[in-house]
């Protein structure tokens, strides 16, 4: 599918789509749990129904009841000998874990861009756990046998918390005494949505400063009624989208979450944006923009809005953490650049910094969305303060974590026209 577009003020109010990040684990828990678990605000993204398929094949009953999803189920009790997780990176982090607690042997495997991220981890970690594992060189399939034993462990956590996260979960299910010890932990607070998770399903991990993770009793998940948060990491391009072309009121944002992309509101307003800021609501409006320093390390998710955010300003802004987009759906850090540039921004990358050079013009062009989702909406907010139509291919790359987007943008008042097939992977 290829969408166009055009150059526009942006004006009017939307809601806040769900969480992916919170949805996929809330399925995990339900999974992990006995009994049946009501998730309210239920996403349905492509990363989320593909929690949602792991989970029935992991054992548990799912059913979608009015705007609610129903999970009922008695704990992993594997239907098949494999499970696919799609494209989500988090999806076969968490549930290769999970999946090990069964005592059997199970293929893992996904499709489009997570056959190319790296899963060697699993090979190193998962046997001290009694787990054996075999993949393709480090890549998926995945063939693990376990069950897991939960036990004291050492990992390392530079490359993705997502590791971290899964095998949390599984340890939360049958640990009585452990500790997870992790050495230069990334993206922390992806672990504290995770153990705020856990604990809304009746399981407490002690985090001694996100560097020790202590198990202290036999625990086991409650099925329980869970709302999904509104996302802020695809709020982020509406509220930069704002800030750029006009003025947004987006709901369901909580401000207190743990999500670590509600740090966009931090660009924004070194930026100079005009910002609102309710308890739920977050009204952003277009002033005179300034560059600005960021670090994203811990919130690698954000560089492409803040990139879209910084095309905009005049000057050259500095954003700190490329090191952490190489295995994203893409090489972001390259992608950016490469997409970027196409619409007439330079962007230098030095190291771990990004420099972004701002406030030149942003040229109509046609741009490729590397079949990532977050390159094709930073793409189209861009688009909106170009001098001509921006065309992206491959634009249904959103359908991965936010597939109302292009509606969204629409509903405040940009024009955006798609055509063709949606190109599936
Ligand atoms: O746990 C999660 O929900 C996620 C963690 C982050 O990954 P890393 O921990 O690899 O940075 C983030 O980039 C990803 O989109 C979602
Ligand atoms: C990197 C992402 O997701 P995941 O790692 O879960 O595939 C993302 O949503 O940008």
């Amino acid at each position: 599918m290829i969408a166009t577009i055009q150059p526009g003020h942006i004006s009017g109010n939307v809601t806040a789509n769900p969480s992916k990040s919170a949805m996929q684990r809330a399925v995990a828990a339900a999974l992990l749990a006995t009994g049946r678990t009501v998730i309210r605000n239920p996403g349905l993204s492509n990363d989320c129904l593909a929690a949602l398929e792991v989970a029935e094949n992991l054992g548990a009953m799912v059913k979608r009841v009015g705007e609610e999803i129903h999970i009922t189920s008695k704990g992993v009790a594997p239907f098949y000998d494999e499970i696919n997780c799609g494209e989500s990176g988090l999806g076969i982090r968490m549930f290769t874990p999970i999946t090990a607690l069964a005592d059997r042997t199970i293929t893992i495997s996904g499709h489009g861009s997570l056959v190319t991220r790296p899963m060697d981890f699993f090979e190193q970690v998962l046997p001290q756990l009694g787990v054996s594992v075999k993949s393709n060189g480090g890549k998926l399939p995945l063939e693990i046998k376990g069950p897991l034993q939960a036990k004291d462990i050492t990992i390392d956590g530079s490359l993705s918390s997502q590791f971290l996260t899964g095998l949390l979960m599984a340890f939360g299910s049958v640990a009585e005494k452990a500790t997870i010890t992790v050495d230069n932990l990334k993206s922390k607070p992806y672990i504290a949505l995770t153990l705020q998770l856990m604990e809304h399903f009746g399981v407490k991990v002690k985090n001694e400063n996100f560097e020790k993770f202590h198990f202290e009793r036999a625990q086991s998940y409650r099925a329980c009624e869970y709302t999904v948060e509104g996302d802020w990491s695809g709020a982020a391009f509406l509220l930069v989208a704002a800030a750029v072309a006009g003025k947004a009121e987006v709901h369901h944002l909580n401000t207190q979450s743990a999500q670590s992309d509600k740090a966009i509101m931090e660009a924004l307003e070194k930026a100079g944006a005009d910002i609102l800021p309710g308890m739920f609501t977050i009204i952003v409006g277009k002033s005179g923009l300034q560059p600005f320093e960021i670090d994203a390390t811990d919130c690698p998710d954000l560089f492409p809005p803040l990139v879209a955010l910084a095309a905009n300003c005049k000057g050259t802004t500095v954003i700190k953490g490329v090191s952490r987009l190489a295995h994203k759906e893409s090489d972001r850090g390259l992608t950016l650049q490469q997409e970027f540039g196409k619409m007439g921004i330079r962007i230098d990358l030095d190291g771990d910094l990004m420099h972004v050079h701002g406030g030149t013009g942003i040229k109509g062009a046609r741009v490729f969305s590397h079949n990532d989702h977050r390159i094709a909406m930073a793409c189209a907010v861009a688009a909106l303060t170009a001098d001509g139509p921006v065309t992206i291919d491959n634009a249904e790359a959103i359908n991965k974590s936010y597939p109302e987007f292009y509606d969204h943008l629409q509903q405040l008042g940009a024009t955006v026209a798609t055509e063709g097939e949606t190109v599936k992977h």
